[in-house]
C-alpha cells in the first residue's frame, strides 16, 4: 500500500501484551459485524503523494504517501493534533476555505489530480463528507436529503422521491423515517440525525465518503448502527474515516494508517497494524500507551 507497508514486512514491532489481551475479543466482533473480505488487489480510488500541508508557517502534514483502495474502509488513527482531520479535509479540498493553508504534492481521484484537474465543487460532489457533530439543516427530513440533488438541478418530484428513499435506505434509516419525512430533522435523536446526514451526503451519489469522527458524539447503540452501516456502505462507496476509537477501527476498517506529529508512521492492513505493526510507536499507540 505504501512505502511504510513495504518496510513492515521486514521489521515487526512487538505489540505489548496489553494489546493482545483485548484485541482478539474485538476481532471476533469485527468479523461478525463487518463481514469484511477485502480484496488484496482493489484499485486505488484516491491517492496521496508527497503531500505537505502548511497552515501559514505551521507544517501540519509532512511528506504523506498513502493510497485508499476502492470499496474498502480506511481508518486514519493517531493522537490529537497529529493531522488526521487535516488530511481528510485535504481529500475534498475543504482546506481551500482556510486562509493561509497551502498544499504541496498531489492528491488524485481515479488518477486525476484533485487540485489541478478537477474543480472543487465537482470534487466535493464525488467526495462527500460527514462531520463529528450531526448537523442537519433546520428543515424537513425529506428536504435535508433532497437538498444536494436540488442544488445540482434535479427538480422533478418523482426523481427526488426515488433519490430520497434510496439514500435513506442506504443510510439504514428508511424504516425509521419513512413516516416522518415531513417532520423537522431537528426533532430526531442524535443517532438518527447522524444517519440522516449520511443519507444527505449519499444523495448526490458520491464515490468516496469521508467520515470525521462521525460517531464520537453518539451513544453506543447509535455508534453500533453506524459501524454496521459503514460495513454495508463499502459495497458502493470508498470510505475513509478518522477515529479515536481503536476498537472501532478494528471493527470496521480494512486498512489503517497511523499518524504522529504530522507524519504517517505506517499504513497497511488493519489486522497487521493492530497485531504486528512495524514501528514501535504504532505498537505503543494501539496498545493504549499514549494518545
Ligand atoms: N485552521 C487551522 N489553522 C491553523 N492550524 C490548524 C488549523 N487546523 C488545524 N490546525 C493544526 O494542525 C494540526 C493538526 O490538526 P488536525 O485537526 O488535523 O489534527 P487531528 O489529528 O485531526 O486532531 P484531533 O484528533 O484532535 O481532531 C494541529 O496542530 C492543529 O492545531
Amino acid at each position: 500500500m505504501t512505502n511504510a507497508t513495504v518496510e513492515k514486512t521486514t521489521t515487526r514491532a512487538a505489540v505489548p501484551a496489553t494489546a493482545h489481551t483485548y484485541l482478539p475479543q474485538a476481532r471476533v466482533r469485527t468479523v461478525e459485524r463487518s463481514g469484511r473480505q477485502a480484496p488484496a488487489d482493489a484499485p486505488v480510488k484516491m491517492g496521496v503523494r508527497n503531500l505537505d500541508l502548511f497552515y501559514q508557517d505551521f507544517h501540519a502534514l509532512k511528506g504523506i504517501n498513502l493510497e485508499f483502495p476502492q470499496n474498502q474502509v480506511t481508518a486514519l488513527i493517531g493522537p490529537s493534533g497529529c493531522g488526521k482531520s487535516t488530511l481528510l479535509k485535504s481529500l475534498n479540498r475543504m482546506n481551500d476555505l482556510v486562509a493561509g493553508c497551502r498544499v504541496e504534492g498531489e492528491i488524485t481521484l481515479d488518477g486525476e489530480d484533485a487540485y489541478r484537474s478537477l474543480d472543487a465543487n465537482s470534487l466535493r460532489r464525488r467526495v462527500g463528507m460527514v462531520f463529528q457533530q450531526p448537523n442537519p439543516f433546520p428543515m424537513s427530513v425529506y428536504d435535508n436529503v433532497a437538498f444536494g440533488p436540488r442544488t445540482h438541478g434535479i427538480k422533478n418530484r418523482a426523481d427526488l422521491d426515488v433519490i430520497v428513499e434510496q439514500s435513506l435506505r442506504d443510510a439504514a434509516i428508511w424504516d425509521e423515517l419513512k413516516d416522518r419525512l415531513k417532520k423537522n430533522a431537528l426533532g430526531l435523536s442524535g443517532g438518527q440525525q447522524q444517519r440522516l446526514c449520511i443519507a444527505r451526503a449519499l444523495a448526490v451519489r458520491p464515490e468516496v465518503l469521508l467520515m470525521d469522527e462521525s460517531t464520537s458524539a453518539l451513544d453506543p447503540i447509535s455508534t453500533a448502527k453506524i459501524e454496521d452501516l459503514v460495513g454495508e456502505l463499502k459495497s458502493k462507496y470508498t470510505v475513509i474515516m478518522v477515529t479515536h476509537n481503536m476498537l472501532q477501527a478494528l471493527r470496521v476498517s480494512d486498512k489503517t494508517a497511523f499518524f504522529l506529529l504530522g507524519e504517517m508512521v505506517e499504513a497497511g492492513d488493519t489486522d497487521d497494524i493492530f497485531t504486528s505493526p512495524a514501528d514501535p510507536r504504532t505498537a505503543d499507540y494501539v496498545a493504549g500507551r499514549f494518545g
